[in-house]
This record gives C-alpha cells, sequence and structure tokens, in this order.
C-alpha cells in the first residue's frame, strides 16, 4: 500500500515564535524525505484547526448553492486588477487539457485588495473568512518554505525572498474554494473527471479536503493511489515551479479526482491554497546546475492558465 507521510508540525505550529535546533533538524529530515520520495504530506498540530476549515467550506458552500445569476457578476477575469480573482463556472477549466472540462466549481480569492466587490447577499461573512483563511494559510506556508530550503542544506531565505508579496496583486498565490456538485452518470462525457490529472504550478500547494474520497496521487512506478483527508491535517505538495527550482529534488506529483461511482450522489468540497513566488521572482536552479533556464514566475503561471482555461 502506498502511504503519504504524516509529519508532526507542532515544534513549528502558527503561534510558536521560533522552532528549537532540534525539532527543526527533525522537520528538515522528514519533509525532505517526504517531498523527495513522494511529493505529498499531511502536516499534523500545525495550528490550523478542523473548525476553522469548517467556517471556510460552510461559506462556500453557500456561495456555490446560489443561482448562476448570483454568480456571474463575480466571475474570474472580471476583476481588473487581478485576472485570476473570481467564480469558475461547471467545466470552464480542464487541468489536464487533453480532457473535458472539470466537473468542479471553484471561486479564487487571488486578490486581497479593497477594490474588490465581494458577493455578500445570502453569504454574510463570505469576505472575511475567506481573506482570514487566506492569511492563516500564508503564514504556515512561509514556515514550510523556510524549512524546505533548510532541508537541502541552503539559506534559510532562499525561496523566502521570493515570497515577500503574498497577497498583494505582485503575486499569484490562491486560495481555491472548490466545489464539485453531484455527478449525473448519464451526461458524463468521455475522459471527464472532477479534476483532470495534472501537477500543480507554483511553489507549494496546501489543500483541505471534505471526508469524500476522490483524490488520488501518481506515484513513481506509474500508478495512482488514494490521498483520503485526514481531519485536522493539512495536505502540502510540491508543485511544478518548486520542483523546477530544486532541479528535480523536490517531486511535484501528477494527481487528480475522481468521479464518485455511479449511484453516489455526494457533494464533495475542498479548498486549496496555491503558493506562488512573487511575480518578478526569477526561479532558477538552487543548484547552480541550470538543469532549467531561469523563468520568470509570472510568465511561467501565465502560460500554464491558457493551457487549462483553453486558450
Ligand atoms: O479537490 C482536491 O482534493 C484537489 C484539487 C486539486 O488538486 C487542484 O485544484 O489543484
Ligand atoms: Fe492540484
Amino acid at each position: 500500500m502506498e502511504f503519504i507521510p504524516v509529519v508532526d508540525f507542532d515544534g513549528y505550529k502558527l503561534g510558536i515564535g521560533d522552532v528549537t535546533d532540534q525539532n527543526l533538524q527533525k522537520l528538515c529530515k522528514e519533509l525532505r524525505k517526504a517531498f523527495t520520495e513522494v511529493g505529498f504530506v499531511y502536516l499534523k498540530n500545525t495550528g490550523i484547526d478542523q473548525r476553522e476549515v469548517d467556517r471556510v467550506m460552510d461559506i462556500s458552500k453557500k456561495f456555490f448553492l446560489l443561482s448562476e445569476d448570483e454568480k456571474k457578476p463575480f466571475s474570474r477575469g472580471s476583476f481588473v486588477n487581478n485576472l485570476n480573482h473570481g467564480w469558475v463556472s461547471l467545466e470552464r477549466e480542464s487541468l489536464n487539457p487533453r480532457n473535458p472540462g472539470d466537473l468542479k466549481e471553484a471561486f479564487n480569492t487571488a486578490s486581497l485588495s479593497p477594490d474588490i466587490k465581494w458577493p455578500s447577499d445570502g453569504v454574510n461573512g463570505f469576505r472575511d473568512i475567506q481573506v482570514g483563511f487566506f492569511r492563516r494559510c500564508k503564514e504556515l506556508s512561509l514556515r514550510v518554505i523556510r524549512v524546505l530550503a533548510l532541508s537541502l542544506g541552503l539559506d534559510s531565505d532562499v525561496f523566502l525572498k521570493a515570497h515577500r508579496l503574498i497577497g498583494s496583486d505582485k503575486n499569484g498565490t490562491t486560495l481555491r474554494s472548490l466545489y464539485y456538485p453531484p455527478v449525473k452518470a448519464e451526461s458524463v462525457k468521455e475522459g471527464q473527471l472532477r479534476c483532470g490529472e495534472h501537477s500543480d504550478y507554483g511553489s507549494i500547494t496546501l489543500v483541505f479536503q471534505s471526508h469524500e474520497a476522490g483524490l488520488q496521487v501518481l506515484n513513481c512506478k506509474g500508478e495512482f493511489f488514494s490521498a483520503p483527508s485526514i481531519p485536522g491535517t493539512v495536505l502540502i505538495n510540491i508543485a511544478d515551479l518548486m520542483q523546477r527550482w530544486t532541479g528535480d529534488v523536490f517531486v511535484s506529483a501528477v494527481h487528480r479526482v475522481l468521479l464518485p461511482s455511479v449511484g453516489d450522489s455526494n457533494t464533495r468540497q475542498s479548498m486549496a491554497f496555491f503558493v506562488q513566488p512573487d511575480d518578478d521572482a526569477i526561479v532558477s536552479c538552487c543548484d547552480g546546475s541550470n538543469k532549467y533556464p531561469p523563468v520568470k514566475a509570472l510568465d511561467y503561471l501565465l502560460a500554464r492558465f491558457s493551457e487549462s482555461y483553453g486558450k
């Protein structure tokens, strides 16, 4: 049976000032092993608790259950200061560009700018809950990114200094709430999934899932295995720019979300916090190998978006 390790982050959890040397060494060792071998890890005792996660899931679900007409004014692409912010309708995006559109809806909190208009009718507190959770995820991500650099024997700020602008419109980091509505087997298209096979684009991703199954991760032998929800933990994976940055030392694993089995009318939810380097950051191999040419983070992100939106 395949195994995504569970690592205890208690020694560096949110709220703790700094981590002791001993705890740091242990975390470096465990995260390095997980991210070089599997690309995914469950972190427990992060300081983000299940109640916080449930609150974001609940308000997100209220939004997704609004009518099309109520959601349309908040569509992705309609916010001039951030083109990734907002609502993505069912089948609009294919994370595997060779497949039909994914059977999911999403809401991207990509801009915290005061100019953004937020849904409020029927979803009281939507903005504050999404933004509050974005900030919590940001704090945890920065801690993880620091450990990642140290785990490779690099200066602690090698990655951090390219993540100074998270939460501004000069950094593409996004909290995405995902909603997978019940699936009618007879209307599913050939090859369609809840979320097509893909790897994530940026540095790392934090994932929070409702209890319904579906998420699968590809291992190095080319087989998919399940990555179930473990309440109270945060599932964290390496994304493509981080793999490239580390000259393929850390693995950005392919993953997907399967359809429910026929007759299962479940609704699934998840949240993904996609950590992205600052737009102007240049990502070049940290071991000096030049295995990949340097790339500007924003150019890389835009190229990936245009694939998944079929442009
Ligand atoms: O819904 C999930 O569990 C994961 C979704 C995902 O991998 C993504 O949106 O990139
Ligand atoms: Fe993903």
